[in-house]
């Protein structure tokens, strides 16, 4: 009881956008562009307050600051009851590494699984990724001159693909197999899996509304994404996957708990968290970059220009250019500013990533309490205009300035931005703490192989690699606002088989074809119009783009 009021009136100290007198924000929260109406809500408010609704109260944080107090540098806070619904994907709603809290099962998994994710273990792969590629830029050429292509649905076998051979060593056959408007069903069940996931966090006693048919094909999706999951274990138990693959290295994981290999449920976890989180991500990653691409006259050309230097842009004269290799990726500067770009301005995982406190915390001013529940929005914070110069601009050229990833040195403009109050919220009057009490931790888990963020130069470049690391020393004492894989601990595992996928896919397309929005999506107003937020930020209905080969243009 005590414990309970004093969360209640922690919440109501906090500056909270108007709802209505029950409900609260859910309207706005479960609405079509949820994530414009909590930036929104941020513009006024500042960078810390609360969304109500029903009774579930959290506390949603835009402000690089509070967030790397909060993940980065301290263990107050951890993965708590809100990522339990994700664990019904599985037969006996077991933790994986994305839902468990940051425990001994959690450390062994991750432990376990990041050097399937690292650079050589990645460079061996990257031959049988490339090679999925012809397939893609023969089935868009086959769409014909001005037929619009579902960006979505293309992207969504490459990526689907692309985990699967990560896991298994082999595909799943999407990439063959693709047609312009449906998605692979593996990621149809999926997504209906998920969102009905999402919509339990609200509202936790929807499945059991079975009378109500939109409930009923919910649970029918569960169990469908479950059974695929069985599926699946089965078939990396039969297939001896390469050493190297994610699939290997699950299979000699052991449980911390028995000391025995992961049992079937347990894989299920672990399985169905690689492709749910990876496949959706990597996708409207995708999308969005060409998105951006296509709409953005200035930035297609100089991506042209960039490939045409590198032997990489077909033409009349040269009509298949030659195939990328592992090396080109490093040398492709400008596109990675382009992709970085768009995973800012478009953020893929815009919701953000949630939190419940562990111990009492002051943050932005105020007291939270242990137990609070807190979002940060990453959108939220790669769009907040006192950190970023024109936040809501498509600038690659931003990504020039050494160290963009992070907080910069304030300049007048910036410094008076938040004095006129959107920050004004006593955190800046703290100079942010540098010890890092995690870092043993993080060493030790990912054998300081993986970075915390974009680390495309680290991975396709070793040697400037190694004079990062000397330079990053003071970098990584400063504090992110640049977080597409989240921040600290629980960033992303499978962030290096992003990037690598993305700029593959994207670089690829670019040297093929000249990209245009196709006319029915009505221009970047209609796209924004049909932009809403489930599990990733994407198109409704799926992103159209027309592709002209730049051999016939
Ligand atoms: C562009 C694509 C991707 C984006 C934007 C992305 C983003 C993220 C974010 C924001 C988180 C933190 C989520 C949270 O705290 O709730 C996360 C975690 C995770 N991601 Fe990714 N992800 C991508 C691709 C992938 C891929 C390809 C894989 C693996 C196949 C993957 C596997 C994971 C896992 C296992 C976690 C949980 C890690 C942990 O808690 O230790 N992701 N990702």
């Amino acid at each position: 009881f005590w414990s309970g009021s004093r969360l209640r009136r922690a919440y109501a100290r906090l500056p909270h956008p108007k709802g209505l007198p029950i409900l609260g924000n859910v309207q706005e929260v479960v609405g079509f562009s949820k994530h414009k109406y909590v930036y929104e809500a941020q513009q006024k408010l500042g960078g810390i307050f609360v969304l109500k609704f029903l009774t579930l109260k959290f506390v949603s944080i835009g402000d690089p600051l509070m967030a790397h107090e909060l993940m980065q540098i301290s263990d107050t806070a951890d993965k708590g009851w809100m990522y339990r619904p994700f664990e019904r994907l599985t037969t006996n709603h077991r933790p994986s590494i994305f839902t468990s809290p940051t425990n001994v099962y959690w450390k062994a998994m991750r432990k376990g699984v990041a050097p399937a994710f690292n650079g050589s273990n990645l460079k061996q792969g990257f031959s049988r990724l490339n090679d999925l590629l012809p397939a893609v830029v023969n089935h868009i050429k086959r769409a014909g001159l001005g037929k619009s292509v579902n960006v979505d649905c293309v992207a969504g076998g490459v990526t689907m693909d692309a985990i699967s051979l990560a896991i298994f060593g082999t595909t799943r056959g999407c990439t063959d197999d693709l047609t312009s408007d449906s998605k692979p069903e593996l990621a149809v069940v999926a997504g209906q899996a998920t969102d009905t996931i999402i919509a339990t966090i609200a509202f936790p006693w929807v499945l059991k509304l079975g009378f109500i048919p939109a409930a009923r094909r919910a649970s029918q999706g569960l169990a469908k994404m479950k059974k695929q999951n069985q599926e699946m274990v089965r078939e990396l138990r039969a297939c001896n996957p390469p050493a190297t693959s994610l699939g290997a290295h699950l299979l000699s994981l052991q449980d911390p708990k028995t000391g025995q290999p992961l049992d079937d449920y347990q894989m299920e976890a672990e399985m169905s968290t690689f492709f749910g989180a990876g496949f959706e991500t990597s996708t409207t990653s995708i999308g969005w970059a060409l998105y951006a691409i296509a709409t953005h006259a200035d930035v297609q050309c100089h991506v042209a220009a960039e490939l045409q230097h590198h032997g990489l842009l077909a033409s009349h004269a040269r009509p298949e250019p030659r195939s990328l290799g592992w090396d080109d990726l490093g040398k492709l500067e400008y596109l990675r500013n382009v992709i970085k770009e768009s995973m800012r301005l478009y953020t893929t995982a815009s919701g953000g990533t949630l939190r419940t406190l562990k111990k009492d915390i002051k943050l932005g001013g105020y007291d939270l309490p242990a137990g609070m529940s807190i979002n940060v929005p990453f959108y939220n914070i790669h769009l907040n205009a006192a950190y970023w110069d024109r936040p809501t601009e498509f600038l690659p050229e931003r990504w020039n300035v050494p160290n963009a990833e992070y907080v910069q040195p304030k300049t007048e403009d910036t410094a008076n931005a938040e004095s006129e109050g959107a920050l004004s919220n006593g955190m800046h009057e703290s100079t942010p703490s540098t010890k890092d009490s995690n870092a043993g931790l993080r060493e030790s888990i990912s054998g300081g192989r993986q970075s915390d963020g974009m680390n495309a130069e680290e991975l396709w470049k070793p040697e400037a690699g190694i004079k990062a690391v000397g330079q990053d020393a003071k970098a990584r004492s400063s504090v992110r606002r640049f977080m597409p894989f989240s921040l600290g601990l629980r960033n992303c595992v499978g962030q290096n088989l992003a990037n690598t996928t993305v700029l593959t896919f994207v670089a690829t397309l670019c040297s093929h074809f000249l990209i245009d929005l196709a006319p029915e999506m009505g221009g970047p107003e209609g796209v924004a119009k049909l932009t809403t937020l489930t599990l990733t930020l994407h198109v409704k209905g799926g992103l159209r783009l027309c592709f002209t080969p730049r051999a016939q243009a």
